[in-house]
């Protein structure tokens, strides 16, 4: 993956206002973007996904340029080819499982016959481990299988990239070093590029690649910190 963001935004709450002026690119497959708490990290993800539009700017993944706000160019989110694995996983409580995956796949896709399941969807419901949790809805999961299921969702349509917001950080202690090992094994296996925020410096080690450090809404130096 070769990505460049240089965007700026203010955010603004009331008397308080927050900067947004990151600058960062790599040529790296894993990207860890680590900072405290309030420091921007997910308001810059979002931008990168589409899901929110700074005022000004460049972000270019694979050379393809997302947003370019003095060429007028903001490619929708749905034309941005990647997967996004929100804090709280934002799974659809009132679909299934497989419903939920499906959704990743084609927008609207609700109730589908059961032989009408598109192959993507049985093939990550299979990988994931999930066949047998398949008809259930979110909140009769796991928090470990919560969190396969939404990165199942993230990845059913092949995206350029994977873009993880504190992917960890809903999960008890033991299982976040389980989950975070098996993301680790899947990024290998599968090869998919992956940008991952966090405030959890044990995600910065074991996913090392081109750790960047993120404060006051910029992205101030290499490595953890
Ligand atoms: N919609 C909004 N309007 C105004 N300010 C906002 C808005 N969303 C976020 N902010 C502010 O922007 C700053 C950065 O927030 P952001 O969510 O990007 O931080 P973060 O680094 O991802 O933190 P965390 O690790 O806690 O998720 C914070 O000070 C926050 O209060």
């Amino acid at each position: 993956m070769t990505i460049r963001v240089d965007i700026r935004k203010t955010l603004r709450a009331g008397q308080r206002t927050f900067q947004l002026d990151a600058q960062f690119e790599s040529a790296n497959k894993r990207v860890v973007i680590y900072g405290a708490s309030g420091a921007g990290k997910s308001q810059m993800l979002k931008a990168v996904a589409g899901l929110s539009r700074p005022d000004s700017g460049v972000i270019e993944l694979d050379g393809r340029r997302l947003y370019d706000s003095g060429a007028g160019i903001d490619v929708p989110a749905q034309g941005r080819r990647v997967g996004y694995l929100f804090q709280d996983y934002a799974l659809f409580p009132h679909l299934t499982v497989r419903q939920n995956i499906g959704f990743g796949l084609q927008r609207g896709w609700f109730n589908p016959a059961p032989r009408g399941e598109p192959e993507a969807v049985r093939y990550w419901l299979e990988a994931f481990g999930l066949a047998d949790v398949a008809h259930q809805r979110p909140g009769e999961l796991s928090g470990g299988q919560r969190q396969r299921v939404a990165l199942a969702r993230a990845i059913v349509c092949e995206p350029a990239a994977l873009l993880l917001d504190e992917p960890f950080a809903a999960l008890d202690p033991a299982l976040r070093v389980r989950m975070r090992s098996e993301l680790d094994a899947l990024q290998r296996r599968l090869d998919i590029p992956l940008l991952l925020i966090t405030h959890d410096p044990e995600d910065a080690a074991t996913f090392g690649g081109h750790v960047l450090t993120m404060a006051d809404g910029r992205v101030a130096g290499e490595g953890a910190r």
